[in-house]
């Protein structure tokens, strides 16, 4: 009984947001989560570095791990070159459907596709299922404790290619001590930390450059 935190945010955009404008909608997600309730999106600050990886890889072919609200596929899918596309895996279908729908709003249905199920399931299926041969950038925001075990898959399956960006959100907190271990003593990974200390969050993104 009651809407959830998920609809409550929905409602927010709804209200806030300018439909077809992805910056609008990314601002309204901000603001519902600094003014109302804070929610775990990768927000403004961690946002920004986000952009800037995004801008250096250009990825034609961008997997997200963990969808949420959709705030960072919506970030993420307004920053892609002509012809880019997000494929991002959500576990949660509540989630998911708020997704679609703040998707929706930003006016980025041709660009974004939501893969409803857990990532260990759903990452073998790419190639065929979804007709993926590899991609360009993965942005890890789901759950810490999945972060090496689907890096892993993406590696088995071949998914990830030579110069593939991997960016992994929270490495901090809430953490996720074995993947950064795991990439950073990798001699398959170049790693780049960038720390984000502020009042709300001490948290940090891990940017892994796969070398094949
Ligand atoms: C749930 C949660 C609580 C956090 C925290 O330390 N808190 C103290 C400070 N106050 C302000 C917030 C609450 S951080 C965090 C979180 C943050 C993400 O970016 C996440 N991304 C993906 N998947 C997650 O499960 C995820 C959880
Ligand atoms: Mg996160």
């Amino acid at each position: 009984s009651g809407m959830s935190k998920e609809e409550r945010i929905l409602d927010w955009v709804k209200q806030h947001a300018v439909v077809g404008d992805p910056q609008s909608v990314v601002d309204a997600m901000d603001v519902y989560s600094r003014q109302k309730e804070w929610s775990m999106h990768v927000g403004d600050i961690k946002g920004v570095i986000v952009d800037k990886v995004m801008e250096e890889v250009k990825p034609q072919i961008l997997l997200e791990l963990g969808t949420y609200c959709g705030y960072s596929a919506v970030r993420m899918a307004h920053l892609l070159p002509p012809g880019g596309h997000l494929f991002t895996i959500e576990f949660n279908e509540s989630f998911a459907t708020i997704a679609q729908q703040v998707i929706e709003v930003a006016g980025l249905r041709d660009k974004i596709s939501i893969l409803k199920g857990p990532s260990q399931e759903i990452i073998p299926q790419l190639k065929k299922k979804y007709e993926i041969n590899s991609v360009d950038m993965v942005f890890l925001d789901h759950w810490k404790s999945r972060y090496l075990p689907d890096t892993k898959l993406l590696e088995e399956n071949g998914i990830i290619r030579k110069g593939t960006v991997l960016l992994a959100d929270n490495v901090i907190c809430p953490g996720a001590p074995d993947f950064l271990e795991y990439v950073r003593n990798s001699k398959r990974y170049e790693c780049t930390t960038y720390p984000v200390e502020n009042i709300r969050v001490n948290d940090a993104l891990e940017k892994a450059v796969f070398l094949g």
